[in-house]
């Protein structure tokens, strides 16, 4: 008679071979080489789940493949690796889509209704705001009312001398309501600090909500806040609200009434571009801030560079004029954009629509996820150089270019996106990020409570466009002077060009 123990041993042994065949049968030979791992279907669950965004560096560094397949439970889920073959998929812009990802997000995170979804689902989502978020004028008012934001905070804090954050909290704090109060303008619900708190509890369940995972359960609190906000944002649309906001609110407001969408769905819908406005800035902004002032020669140069753009009048009362960030800062900006570089972790995801094939190579079948993550992108030494992995302030300036060991492919740096997913918010985070590290260069000494700069551990979320600090890091914010600042945006219609498409190099 087997033992219990023989008989259990067997049976693993069965589930395993017949997971392992169902791994290899299920797929077609033209799908990317696959990743079963020790387990079938778990392993690589459980890597993303763990790992998360570094898994994919993981698996790059081992595989050595241009495109790879993860089989978990469901739909296959194709990782791309290569720069090349990421720009060949990208024309394949019908069948293998972006759209479905927002409809996604609008019925599972933003939780639009019956009818709206229905409309949503039939017709491809109107890209509002981005003529509001181009260079010129719309775009200098949104950027001049969250600079005047932050002026007004930053006086506040000078007031309250020295005063101690948790640097992240504070700045995810400046970042929000700057945002915020620009995009909404007098009637921004968030200006109530119990919508600023439902924001966050939102935020912290997002990815959760995108799963659809028993979300009664562990997106509970996330559920809540978004019926609180939903409320908020019905009464501002109800009441005109948008009528004194920006331009951005007024086109989106605009767009969706013309897309059918009654007042509450467009209530739900205005929850992703709350989204869209800050779940990025914000984490960037803290590595940009970190990496500044814990890096003394970098802080050395970002400050002498600020240091140009303040005048000072006889009396001793500073102006300083923030649009000069975009045109007057080469420093801060390379600082940005290896920041995003470096920190970067976004994702860019698509789903298949249909069969297709890659260069008659690699199949992408219907129904898969294609998965494109910045961080193999951003750390490839092919690309990059010998230089990939340390942090240079100063690889992006233009006088940077002849250095062999820093090379910087325009096409390779996919900090906002590329191709027909390119972020329309760039230009309006980019000015918002380097006037927040300007004010805080001129204004603020800035020490760690602890006395050392040390870096927080990283969550690799794969929200993100940068991780999360796991660890608190707590700073004293103490003014350099008792002199009054003036603190202006002037009118340039300028953009802050990063991006391939912006350079004309795409
Ligand atoms: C540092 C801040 C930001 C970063 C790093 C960032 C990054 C990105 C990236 C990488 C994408 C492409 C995603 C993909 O390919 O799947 C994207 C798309 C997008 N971003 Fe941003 N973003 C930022 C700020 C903003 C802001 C402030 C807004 C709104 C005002 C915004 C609105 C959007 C929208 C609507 C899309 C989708 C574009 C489309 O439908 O084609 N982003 N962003």
């Amino acid at each position: 008679m087997p033992s219990t123990l023989a008989l259990a041993a067997a049976g693993v042994v069965a589930a395993y071979a017949f997971l392992r065949a169902l791994a290899v049968f299920l797929r077609d030979p033209r799908e990317p080489k696959a990743v079963i791992g020790t387990i079938p279907f778990i392993s690589p669950l459980i890597g993303m789940l763990i790992e998360k965004g570094g898994y994919y560096i993981r698996l790059r560094d081992s595989l050595k493949l241009p495109i790879y397949t993860l089989c978990v439970p469901g739909p296959p889920i194709y990782v791309v690796n290569s720069l090349s073959l990421i720009q060949r998929i990208d024309r394949h812009i019908l069948t293998v889509a972006f759209a479905p990802i927002q409809v996604r997000a609008c019925e599972k995170a933003m939780g639009v209704g019956e009818s709206g979804m229905a409309k949503i689902k039939k017709d491809t989502l109107p890209r509002a705001f981005a003529p509001a978020a181009a260079p010129g004028p719309g775009l200098d008012a949104l950027n001049r009312a969250a600079v005047g934001n932050f002026a007004a905070s930053f006086d506040k804090i000078a007031s309250e001398r020295p005063k101690s954050v948790n640097l992240f909290h504070w700045i995810r704090h400046e970042i929000f309501s700057a945002t915020m109060d620009a995009s909404y303008g007098p009637h921004n619900p968030f200006r109530d600090p119990k919508n600023e708190k439902a924001w966050f509890e939102f935020e912290e369940g997002i990815m959760a909500l995108l799963m659809d995972v028993f979300p009664g359960v562990f997106a509970r609190k996330s559920l809540k806040a978004l019926d609180q906000m939903v409320k908020e944002f019905t009464h501002y649309f109800k009441g005109d609200g948008h009528l004194e906001g920006s331009l951005l609110v007024k086109l989106r407001e605009k767009h969706n009434a013309a897309f059918g969408l009654d007042t509450i769905d467009t209530a739900h819908c205005e929850i992703g571009q709350v989204a869209g406005g800050v779940v990025n800035t914000a984490p960037t902004v803290f590595w940009l801030v970190w990496q500044v002032l814990a890096d003394p020669v970098v802080f050395a140069d970002c400050r002498a560079e600020v240091a140009k753009l303040v005048r000072t009048d006889a009396d001793g009362k500073h102006t300083i004029d923030l649009a000069e960030v975009r045109t007057e800062c080469p420093i801060l900006l390379s600082t940005w954009q290896e920041v995003l570089r470096y920190h970067g972790i976004s994702i860019a995801a698509r789903i298949v629509q249909e069969d297709t094939m890659v260069d008659d190579q690699f199949l992408l079948k219907k129904g898969g996820v294609v998965m494109m993550p910045n961080a193999v992108i951003h750390s490839d030494q092919s690309l990059w150089g010998p230089t990939v992995g340390q942090f240079n302030h100063k690889r992006f300036l233009k006088s940077s270019a002849k250095d062999a060991s820093t090379r910087r492919p325009a096409a390779a740096f996919r900090g906002f996106g590329s191709g027909h997913v390119l972020c329309p918010g760039r230009h309006f985070a980019s000015t918002e990020a380097l006037a927040f590290l300007a004010l805080v260069l001129a204004r603020f000494d800035v020490r760690p409570v602890t006395g050392e700069w040390k870096e927080p551990k990283k969550d690799m979320v794969m929200d993100r466009a940068c991780p999360l600090p796991k660890t608190d890091v707590f700073v004293e914010l103490r003014p350099r002077d008792d002199k009054e600042w003036r603190v202006v945006f002037s009118d340039t219609r300028a953009g802050i060009n990063i991006v391939a498409e912006d350079l004309g190099e795409a």
